[in-house]
């Protein structure tokens, strides 16, 4: 559209009946009137729309000019996991759909949310004083994992997991922006078409980025119609969970801080470039151990070292610490109580002195926060 289009149309030029056109519109014979922009995308608007009896609704309007069949492809299978998802609590609800091949705009009614995660982090480390929150930030982790988690249930990979597609709805993060997911088939991996429009790099797993045209040496290839493909699975969306807790802890996603889009590509491939993990996060504040090694685990290249989102639900980090203090199981404690029953049985050494006895809490301490960091298990 050019740039005098643009403004006619957005300006007072517009005739009664286009403004007549802008404000109400027909899904499937149902009437609703458009109100306000609420969200963009790369390839659609999002607005507000009220039903006749006030209902409000989110309308996502794409517009299908310049699409390629594989595109055209890759909207049909979201509308598909969206119907296919419509029961799952954690998924925005679809509604109606309708495809205008007149006007060449596919029309997507959801439920509305109140606004995106992007928004709410933005905010928040944008603030005046703005501090790494673990209260906050528990909570919102707890939110994505189970958001992932319903989708995992159904063998589906998001794939494009990243704050702008985590939407709160009354306190609730639902998913959203099924474009490039898709079912999983044998092995837990598939190959997902991305199109053209990839936006940041910054929540893409390794495995993500790499090309796969190259057959693999399980033999898999990726299309025939010369499209760009990846491979993908679950431990993927693992890792684009990971690099949004980084963001939530230390201001930014863990490879962000490379300015030029190639080098942070490279740099998120390559083994060599070890991501940081200070004992600080945004404004000073202590990032507990357990948080180190949540992140750590997620962040691992190697996809089969990642936790799955069912055991991150149940990680030593999301159990509530209080301080310095580490979470003590039975099975560790008993772990604790049989070495010093050993050392103290070590005829050799004969009882340890009181020195060596005060230092034991410090040990210990330090042991578990290790396994707890590095391991991710405790006892
Ligand atoms: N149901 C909804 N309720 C409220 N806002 C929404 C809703 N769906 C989308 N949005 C807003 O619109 C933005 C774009 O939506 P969406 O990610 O679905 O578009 P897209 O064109 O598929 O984007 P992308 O370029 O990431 O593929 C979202 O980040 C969100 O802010």
């Amino acid at each position: 559209m050019s740039v005098l289009d643009a403004a006619t149309k957005t300006a007072g030029a517009s005739t009664t009946k286009s403004k007549k056109k802008r404000q109400h519109i027909l899904i499937n014979g149902k009437l609703f009137t458009q109100m306000q922009k609420i969200g963009k995308g790369g390839s659609s608007d999002v607005y507000c729309v009220q039903a006749e009896n006030y209902k409000q609704f989110a309308l996502k309007r794409v517009k299908l000019e310049d699409c390629d069949e594989s595109a055209m492809r890759g909207f049909k299978g979201e509308i598909d996991l969206l119907e296919k998802l419509a029961d799952v609590d954690r998924v925005v609800r679809l509604y109606d759909w309708e495809l205008d091949n007149e006007k060449q705009t596919l029309s997507v009614l959801m439920e509305k949310g109140d606004q995106d995660l992007n928004r709410i982090l933005t905010i928040a480390l944008n603030g005046n004083d703005p501090r790494f929150d673990p209260v906050k930030t528990r909570f919102w982790w707890q939110e994505m994992l189970e958001c992932v988690q319903a989708v995992h249930d159904y063998d589906i990979v998001h794939s494009d997991l990243k704050p702008a597609n985590f939407l709160s709805v009354g306190g609730k993060l639902k998913l959203i922006d099924f474009g490039i997911a898709n079912a999983i088939d044998v092995a837990h991996t598939v190959n997902v078409h991305r199109d053209s429009h990839i936006g940041t790099p910054n929540y893409m797993s390794p495995e993500s980025i790499m090309d796969t045209n190259a057959p693999t040496p399980g033999g898999q290839r990726t299309t025939n119609n010369g499209s760009r493909c990846m491979k993908i699975g679950k431990p993927s969306d693992v890792w684009s969970l990971g690099c949004i807790l980084y963001q939530m802890v230390y201001g930014r996603p863990p490879f962000a801080h490379i300015a030029n889009q190639i080098s942070r590509i490279m740099a998120i491939t390559n083994p060599q470039v070890v991501i940081e993990f200070p004992d600080k996060g945004v404004g000073g504040v202590t990032v507990s151990s357990a948080l180190k090694g949540t992140l750590r685990r997620c962040l691992q290249r190697n996809l089969q070292g990642r936790p799955t989102v069912k055991q991150l639900l149940s990680d030593p980090w999301l159990c509530p610490e209080a301080g310095n203090a580490v979470a003590m199981t039975e099975d560790l404690l008993g772990q604790i109580i049989e070495k010093v029953y050993e050392r103290c049985r070590d005829s050799k050494r004969g009882l340890p002195p009181p020195d060596e006895v005060k230092q034991y809490p410090a040990s210990f301490m330090s042991k578990i926060r290790h396994m707890v960091e590095h391991d991710g298990v405790i006892g």
